[in-house]
């Protein structure tokens, strides 16, 4: 956009706010990092106890919990306590929702021993694990064995039952879709206090296809079974720099992946990893990986990036150099790469340390990084939250991949943040309808990325604080978001539930197809014992009458089926 196209906003006055913001990295330095540290050094020791016992005794373990929960269930009177929802307390969870729901009456279930993983079944390339097992510490069992959950999504603190209830993806998504379709088996506590397996072809067919995007509303998962995939020790990652309108940057980043003549499932057209990045509106880099062993990296003259080392600079300001230097090939330790955002957090942590992607400061402090998301929550106060949903942007819209232009464009038009993160992944046309869908025929159009049997689709990374906030002018998050939501909705687009969203009720499920998840919550009783996932993730605290109202949506015979005794 040209500057005369431009919107003039006028000057908005600082605030002591924007003070909070600039100078919180004291808090940060003087508490936010050591508490994150000891916390980061004593999970590790508590995932290498647990990784010490054997897989019989963690299975013990795991049905002695899976106990407890099916007890606390039926401890519940449906006609006084609240709805159930986890005990995670809602500054844990990674996601930006201010969780409100917790905040207001409900009925809490503790799944918080469920950190163990119980199998990794390298014959048939499964792993069994419990829900609060998170991304470090998956890749740290899976990838010395030379096998990985085939979607790992970057962020180390990101838990299994977090990506399967809500969303996960990466750069890997492009080959086997989001998190949750990678999952074969989920176990599940039902609200009658059942525990169930449910698969893609046993009689718990719609649930299996109803737990992703329900935000727990279904009934609680307590193991889910996950597929693996043979992984190399090296990622060889091709960096390539593009130049242009936002259009030949979208196509540049559709080309790097999506072979022309339309050949998708070629392991040799088509690369393992895909990520692309925009740094501003005429430039971006857009990168490749492919597994590599380590004979082949160690092989004379190539470059090894050991990526994971504290005093490294940040991967994407690392990716950036392609802009100077050109197209460049380096070889990354697998784990490395997989976890190559978190120390920096995409590029959030700029914001909330300055300084700390300098030189002197990644030697002296860099081990220190990141600070947890968890502790960052925990000490921000309500103004400072309120300041990153009206004056900063944490969103991602799931598009199909042939309006990724449209999109850029909407994104700069609206939002003038930068740099952005694009990600594919793949929509599968699914046996069941699901609560996302492909678009309606996209197969007759054989679009770049598209097959008979998936849709691809494309992850627009929008984080950071937009130009308007810098440049010291009014600027409405909320507006922006909301008309972010309605051009998702106008072009069969997805908003990630982690966000927050401004989508009032009907809004919400035009975005999102309701059928089978309504299905699953007659049939499975969960209405009256959860909460929907539209008052789960609507905005705002809850009032008494919303409560009430959410409480009683039980029908005719709800309560009836709920007083019987709960058979385990
Ligand atoms: N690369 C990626 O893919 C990224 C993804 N994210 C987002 O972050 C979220 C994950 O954050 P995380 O802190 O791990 O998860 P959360 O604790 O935020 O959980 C997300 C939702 O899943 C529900 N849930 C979690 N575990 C269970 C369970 N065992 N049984 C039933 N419901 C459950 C929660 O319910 P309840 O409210 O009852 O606790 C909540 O509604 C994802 O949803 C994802 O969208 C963020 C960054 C990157
Ligand atoms: C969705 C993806 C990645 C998203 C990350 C960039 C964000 C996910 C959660 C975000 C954060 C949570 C809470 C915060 C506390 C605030 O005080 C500061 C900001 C933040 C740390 C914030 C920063 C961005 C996230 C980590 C994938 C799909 C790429």
């Amino acid at each position: 956009m040209s500057d005369l196209e431009k919107p003039l906003r006028p000057k908005k006055a600082r605030s002591w706010v924007d003070w909070a913001v600039q100078f919180r990295w004291i808090i940060v330095i003087l508490v936010v990092l050591p508490c994150s540290f000891t916390f980061y050094s004593l999970d590790y020791l508590r995932s290498q106890w647990s990784a010490s016992k054997s897989y019989k005794k963690r299975q013990k373990e795991h049905d002695a919990n899976v106990a407890k929960v099916i007890k606390r269930l039926k401890e519940r009177d449906p006609k006084k306590d609240g709805l159930v929802c986890t005990a995670r307390k809602p500054w844990v969870a990674v996601g930006m929702r201010n969780v409100d729901y917790k905040r207001a009456r409900h009925f809490e279930v503790d799944l918080s021993p469920f950190g163990q993983i119980l199998d990794i079944d390298t014959k048939n390339m499964i792993a069994r694990v419990e829900p609060l097992v998170n991304m470090g510490q998956i890749s740290r069992a899976t990838v010395p064995l030379g096998v990985s959950l085939a979607v790992v999504a970057e962020l180390d603190d990101l838990t299994v039952g977090g990506l399967i209830n809500g969303y996960g993806i990466e750069g890997s998504s492009h080959i086997y879709g989001l998190f949750s379709d990678t999952v074969v088996a989920y176990e599940i506590i039902l609200a009658d206090g059942r525990l169930v397996r449910a698969t893609a072809d046993n009689e718990h067919k719609e649930l299996f296809y109803a737990i992703p995007w329900s935000q727990g509303t279904l009934g609680l998962l307590v193991a889910a079974e996950i597929k693996l995939i043979p992984v190399k020790e090296y990622m060889k990652v091709t960096y390539f720099p593009v130049r242009g309108s936002l259009r030949d940057l979208a196509q540049a980043y559709i080309d790097s992946f999506c072979p022309a003549d339309g050949d998708q499932d070629s392991a040799d057209k088509v690369p393992d990893f895909v990520e692309g990045m925009i740094y501003n509106r005429n430039e971006g880099v857009m990168m490749t990986g492919r597994y590599a062993s380590r004979e082949e990296a160690k092989q004379r003259g190539n470059k090894i990036n050991e990526q994971g080392w504290w005093f490294k600079p940040w991967f994407y300001q690392h990716a950036q150099t392609a802009l100077d230097k050109g197209e460049f090939v380096e070889y990354i330790p697998t784990r490395e790469y997989y976890h190559r955002h978190t120390r920096c957090l995409y590029w959030e942590g700029k914001l909330i340390l300055p300084f700390a992607d300098q030189f002197w400061f990644r030697w002296l402090m860099g081990w220190a990084m990141p600070p947890k998301v968890s502790f960052l929550k925990a000490t921000q106060g309500d103004a400072i939250r309120n300041y990153y949903h009206e004056r900063h942007i944490i969103q991602d819209m799931l598009i199909p991949l042939h309006k990724v232009a449209d999109a850029l464009e909407f994104s700069d038009r609206e939002f003038e943040v930068y740099p952005i993160w694009l990600c594919p992944h793949r929509l599968f046309r699914t046996p069941i309808k699901t609560m996302i869908t492909p678009e309606q025929s996209f197969e007759l159009y054989q679009r770049q990325g598209d097959t008979s049997y998936a849709q691809m689709y494309t992850d627009v990374g929008v984080y950071y604080t937009p130009e308007p906030v810098f440049r010291g002018e009014e600027y409405d998050g909320a507006a922006a978001v909301r008309k972010m939501e309605q051009w998702l909705i106008d072009n069969h687009g997805f908003q990630p539930q982690y966000a927050v969203t401004e989508l009032n009720e009907h809004d919400f499920w035009r975005m999102f197809d309701a059928t089978l998840y309504n299905a699953c919550r007659e049939k499975y009783r969960a209405v009256g014992t959860f909460m929907s996932v539209y008052y789960k993730c609507k905005k705002g605290r809850k009032t008494e009458q919303e409560v009430k109202q959410e409480e009683q949506k039980v029908h005719d015979n709800g309560y009836k089926d709920l007083e019987r005794p709960l058979d385990a």
